[in-house]
């Protein structure tokens, strides 16, 4: 196998190093050109859909790109911000959220973020880390809970690039953090401030991203993690089970997937008189089309339709201040060991604000 062309190695270089937050990615545009490039490579990975591949092949190209392009671009045209897409919107504006939060602790890294589909593409974000110096490199994928059809497909992607790469950096993947205390913490926040404002509802329904329930009887835990996340969320808000639910949503195909889906389970609330519901997205750290079309505005109409009285979405997590010190905090526990504070002061700040007293601080700070 031949290798990519790389500069000679030079000693004495400083190197440096990098948190990538990576994301699904999204269209450039909200047109059916752009959908048709972002859905057939988001829909050829095979951790995304495991049909063999001939038949895929066919249905995906005959069937899905030519008719769901229009009809996704024209859902995508109902939340696309100034900006750009809000997913992208969101990703960039927590990458920079972050560096913020690093930066303010005292750490000298590199905060990008990257997208696994569409751009920044992950292989390129790579390429520009490794010319700039970077010799260590921590992936954050935008997924709380483990996928093997997400978290895996950014660590493929990751595996994939530096299998052409001789000199390879050193590398770390964050694989889950839907029961660190940083994220529920977070969550809590944003559901009491948000329930301080608008009162609070007769249910919370947690919807997740769904998967074909077949990952899960091979072994995929994300339905595990997903419930594990709810569970916490629910004990720090204090709710009894009868007053939160999970629910999945976002089911592609014919096949079965996570159950119970969030759409019908809203149509039973409103049936059997749930007035009031607030729904939240738990398993998505910025809002992107499946929050904001798909639940904020054709659930909440079918709810209404149904008979409910009041739907509310809370929003994600998206540029919350508290989310950005969460992020900080996880990125932190994966960073531990590499060198990243350079900056003495910077140094004895982090330990004060962790707790730690001021002479130990000052000891951390001396000169090793
Ligand atoms: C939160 C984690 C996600 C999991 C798990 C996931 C699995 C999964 N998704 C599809 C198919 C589609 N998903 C689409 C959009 C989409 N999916 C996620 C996240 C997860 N997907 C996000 C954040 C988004 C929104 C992207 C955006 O641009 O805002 C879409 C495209 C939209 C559409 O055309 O409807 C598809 C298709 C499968 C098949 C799958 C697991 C097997
Ligand atoms: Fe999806
Ligand atoms: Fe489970």
């Amino acid at each position: 196998m031949a290798f990519r062309k790389e500069p000679p190695y030079t000693h004495g270089n400083q190197v440096k190093t990098a948190v990538v937050l990576v994301n699904l990615g999204t269209p450039d545009a909200p047109d059916a050109p752009a959908l048709r490039r972002y859905l057939k490579q988001f829909l050829s990975d095979q951790r995304v859909v495991e049909i063999p591949r001939a038949i895929w092949w066919f249905i995906l190209n005959c069937i899905i790109v030519p008719f769901r392009s229009g009809r996704s671009a024209a859902k995508y045209a109902s939340v696309w911000m100034p900006e750009g897409s809000p997913l992208k919107v969101h990703t960039e504006r927590q990458t920079a959220l972050l560096r913020n939060v690093l930066a303010q602790r005292g750490h000298q890294l590199e905060v990008v973020c990257a997208m696994r589909y569409g751009q920044p593409a992950l292989p390129d974000v790579l390429d520009r880390l490794k010319a700039e110096g970077c010799g260590r490199i921590l992936v954050l994928p935008a997924y709380p809970q483990y996928s093997g059809t997400t978290t895996a497909s950014i660590f493929d992607a990751v595996f994939q690039h530096y299998r052409k790469i001789r000199n390879v950096p050193e590398l770390r993947l964050i694989r889950n953090y839907h029961d660190h205390q940083a994220y529920i913490a977070a969550l809590r926040q944003s559901v009491e401030e948000y329930w301080a404002l608008h009162g609070r509802p007769d249910k919370l329904v947690m919807s997740f991203h769904g998967v074909p329930k077949r990952t899960l009887l091979l072994g995929d835990p994300y339905h595990c993690e997903c419930h594990k996340t709810a569970r916490l969320l629910a004990q720090a808000l204090g709710l009894g089970d009868d007053e939160y639910q999970v629910t999945f949503q976002s089911r592609f195909g014919k096949a079965e997937w996570l159950q119970p889906y969030t759409a019908p389970t809203l149509q039973q609330m409103a049936q059997q008189g749930v007035g009031r519901v607030d729904v939240m997205c738990p398993g998505f750290i910025s809002d992107c089309l499946e929050t904001l079309e798909e639940i904020a505005m054709e659930a909440k109409a079918e709810f209404l339709h149904a008979g409910g009285k009041e739907f509310h979405f809370i929003p994600c997590l998206n540029e919350a201040e508290v989310w950005g010190k969460g992020m900080a905090e996880i990125a932190e526990q994966h960073l531990a060991g590499w060198p990243t504070m350079s900056n003495p002061a910077a140094r004895q700040d982090a330990a004060l604000e962790a707790g730690i007293s001021a002479e130990r601080a000052r000891k951390l700070s001396a000169p090793t």
